[in-house]
């Protein structure tokens, strides 16, 4: 049955319809028990507004700024990886979509299209989302490139030392690196998996993920690039307290779309934590089941300066391609 899709979970239903079984299951899923999963979501239905009224609300203005760059609204597209999975065009048209929506977009490094075709192919606000690799000549190229092409900051996604045990990828033995190719890395680093068992995405991730990453490497990051840095990731006052120590631009409350600890509370509910020990030194955003504009109202009463949304945009692609990226971003207001 055709659904017009009125809001994100109209879109996901449409995904699934579009999409592989294997690919649908990746982008949907979460580590293990899923716990974290459900709660991002749940959580935030577990706060309720109580309103004032009579306010004069003819004329409103959703827009806002990230780290001095104007968004039409507090909405940024989080960094996923894979997005040919989706649609033919992959990370172009997520970043045309983030052109004409005038927010932020950041690319994964595990994209299917390279950092200088998606800088090439529009004139979207971009950030460069970095994994450290045991082979940090492959990282400090990446960041490079990056900075060359014009993307504005580096986020440093920080709760990946290894992957998540994603159970449906395991089953499926998801085989993302191979198809189609992370582009990033040709001529870089091989992308292939000797593995017959589980998820090769795990397998791979796991050959070159340096999971030694430490806070004193944020120094080393600073040494390779001029861009701010954001770490993505946070999830406790302790953390946001050496993040501001170690001088990063900006903090992204995330647990990484429940997909790496399972149990780790939902993003909605360490926020204020996190807000508060950071006390408007950097700016703090949040992911994390965001799927409509309460949610995003909830995350900035609560003190962030804006959210981003994973799989609204995967949903999106998979169902329409860049105008389904669109439609998702303007749902997430609505
Ligand atoms: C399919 C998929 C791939 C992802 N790939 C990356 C990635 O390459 N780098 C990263 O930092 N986060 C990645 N994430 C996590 C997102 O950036 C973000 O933290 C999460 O999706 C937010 O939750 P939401 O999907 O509920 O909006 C991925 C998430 C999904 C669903
Ligand atoms: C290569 C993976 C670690 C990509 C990712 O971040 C994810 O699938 O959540």
């Amino acid at each position: 049955m055709a659904i017009e899709p009125v809001n994100i979970n109209e879109f996901q239903e449409l995904a699934k319809q579009a999409l592989p079984k294997m690919y649908y299951d990746y982008y949907t899923g979460g580590a293990e028990d899923q716990y974290t999963l459900k709660e991002n979501v749940e959580a935030f239905s577990r706060i309720l507004f109580q309103p004032t009224t009579l306010l004069d609300v003819s004329r409103i203005n959703l827009s806002t700024t990230v780290l001095g760059y104007n968004l039409s609204s507090p909405i940024m597209l989080a960094p996923t990886g894979c997005h040919k999975l989706a649609h033919p065009e992959g990370e172009i048209a997520t970043a045309r979509a983030a052109a004409a929506c005038k927010t932020i977009m950041v690319l994964s490094c595990v994209s299917t299209c390279t950092v200088e075709e998606v800088a090439s192919s529009c004139d979207a606000i971009r950030f460069f989302q970095l994994y450290v690799y045991r082979r940090r000549d492959v990282s400090s190229q990446l960041v490079q490139r990056a900075e060359r092409c014009g993307y504005k900051a580096i986020v440093l996604t920080v709760d990946t030392p290894r992957v998540g045990r994603r159970e449906a990828d395991i089953k499926n033995k998801m085989i993302m690196p191979e198809i189609p190719e992370l582009k990033n890395f040709e001529g870089l680093m091989s992308t292939e998996v000797d593995s017959e068992k589980g998820s090769k995405l795990e397998a791979f991730a796991s050959e070159i993920l340096d999971p030694s990453l430490s806070w004193k490497d944020i120094g080393w990051l600073k040494s390779i690039t001029n861009l701010p840095i954001l770490i993505k990731g946070v999830l406790t006052a302790e953390d946001a307290v050496k993040a501001v120590d170690v001088g990063v631009a900006g903090i992204i409350v995330s647990n990484h779309g429940a997909r790496q600890l399972d149990y780790t509370p939902p993003t909605i509910s360490v926020l204020e934590e996190v807000v508060q020990a950071v006390g408007g030194k950097i700016p703090v955003l949040l992911d994390g089941g965001v799927r409509r504009g309460t949610d995003v109202f909830k995350a900035l009463a609560l003190g962030a300066q804006a959210v981003l949304i994973g799989r609204p945009v995967l949903y999106g692609l998979a169902a329409m391609g860049e105008n389904g990226v669109k439609a998702c971003h303007r749902d997430a207001q609505g």
